[in-house]
């Protein structure tokens, strides 16, 4: 069975301090990627350095923090990074592929269903499929905020084996090396527990977008969709394929899960909730331990206006996230039966079409 592994290399990795796309780091990672493939390995690419490449071409002087003008400048650079990604892969005899998405698309299980079925015909013709966020048409609030998120989405949606996010970094570290000279590298972290998220700081270099704490919210999602994490340092010939196989300059977030259904990746990572639900501990217990669905006698209290079919997600007693799923009342409704008995809502409601407030097939754990 062919190794699908997913490569994410950041705006650090392809643009000097000054910005401007370095021509020689993209034929490096081509080689790489191409060395890759010669161990009967399937790659898909996924690239920042749009805007770090474009901002000059377009007349800053710095990288732009306005959204128009870091548009303005991924319009530009897009094209310098997928020219020098085609003539540096084809010195390797491997065509490429422009793959430009934005969170939307991700919503959308027609747009990506079609999105995988392009993607898994240009990997059988021997091409490398080559993301990029589609930042002409994407908005603020809609942004993926960075790549990071958007390699996790495609490892899992491609069900990739591995998802490999190249940065100026040769791991996590206890704190930003660049502030904390003491910090030590996690080898292996195998949860990603609040203490992690706590020592994960923003971007380092002037062209990053996402820092460290991005890397870990997408191991977080690659590693729930069954997808195991490098996140690390390719620098010198090899060092691609030793993070493949385990051994690279970086951190590792190992995963024991499977990989998920288009459905529940899209409930747990790509939609709005648009209320929250705070349930009790048996609630918890049913929902982590029991598998169970989610009855109106565990909800405790309710935030924001939904309608059934909406999604929500779910808090404990303690306001952690437990996960995420589509609730079957509408907000009025579920105010009027939380705490009650399964027994009571019936006389309470009249006739509902489903007792439970989430139904198991529809809910995803998060925790
Ligand atoms: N705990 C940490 N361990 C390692 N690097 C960290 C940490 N916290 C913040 N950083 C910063 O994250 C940066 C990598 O993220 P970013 O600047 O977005 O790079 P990229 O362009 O590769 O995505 C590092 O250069 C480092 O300065
Ligand atoms: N679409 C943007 C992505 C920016 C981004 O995510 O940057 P990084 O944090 O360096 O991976 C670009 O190509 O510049």
């Amino acid at each position: 069975m062919t190794t699908r592994i997913v490569v994410k290399i950041g705006s650090s990795s392809l643009t000097g301090p000054e910005g401007g796309l370095n021509r020689e780091a993209v034929a490096f990672f081509a080689a790489e990627i191409a060395a890759l493939r010669k161990d009967s390995c399937e790659v898909l690419l996924v690239t920042s350095g749009a805007v770090a490449a474009g901002f000059r071409g377009i007349g800053y002087a710095s990288r732009p923090k306005l959204l128009h003008e870091k548009q303005a400048a991924a319009a530009v650079g897009q094209v310098m990074l997928m020219q020098a990604y085609q003539e540096a892969f084809a010195g390797h005899g491997i065509p490429t592929a422009q793959i430009l998405l934005t969170r939307t698309d991700f919503c959308s299980r027609r747009a990506m269903n079609n999105a995988m079925m392009t993607v898994e015909e240009l990997l059988r013709q021997g091409a490398v499929p080559v993301f990029n966020e589609n930042d002409t048409v994407s908005v603020d609030e809609l942004k993926f905020g960075d790549n990071d998120t958007l390699s996790a989405l495609v490892a899992n949606l491609l069900k990739a084996s591995h998802l490999l996010v190249l940065t100026d970094m040769d791991g996590v570290y206890s704190g930003d090396p660049r502030k904390h000279p003491d910090a030590v590298r996690y080898q292996h972290i195998e949860e990603i527990t609040p203490e992690i998220y706590a020592i994960a700081g923003g971007a380092g270099s002037s062209v990053g977008t996402g820092g460290m704490r991005s890397k870990i919210d997408a191991a977080k999602i690659a590693t729930r969709g069954g997808v195991p994490v490098f996140v690390g340092r390719v620098t010198e010939p090899g060092d691609l394929s030793q993070a493949a196989a385990g051994t690279g300059k970086g951190t590792y977030f190992a995963t024991t899960l499977s990989s998920l259904p288009v459905k529940k990746q899209w409930l747990g990572f790509m939609s709005t909730p648009l209320g929250s639900l705070y349930v009790d501990d048996g609630a918890v217990e049913a929902l982590l331990h029991g598998g169970h669905s989610l009855l109106p006698v565990g909800v405790r209290r309710i935030e924001g206006s939904f309608h059934s079919g909406d999604v929500v997600e779910v808090l404990g007693p303690d306001a952690q996230l437990l996960g995420r799923g589509i609730v079957n009342y509408d907000d009025t409704q579920l105010r009027s039966i939380q705490g009650l008995p399964s027994r009571e809502i019936v006389p309470k409601l009249g006739e509902v079409h489903r007792l439970e407030v989430i139904h198991r097939d529809e809910w995803i754990t998060l925790r």
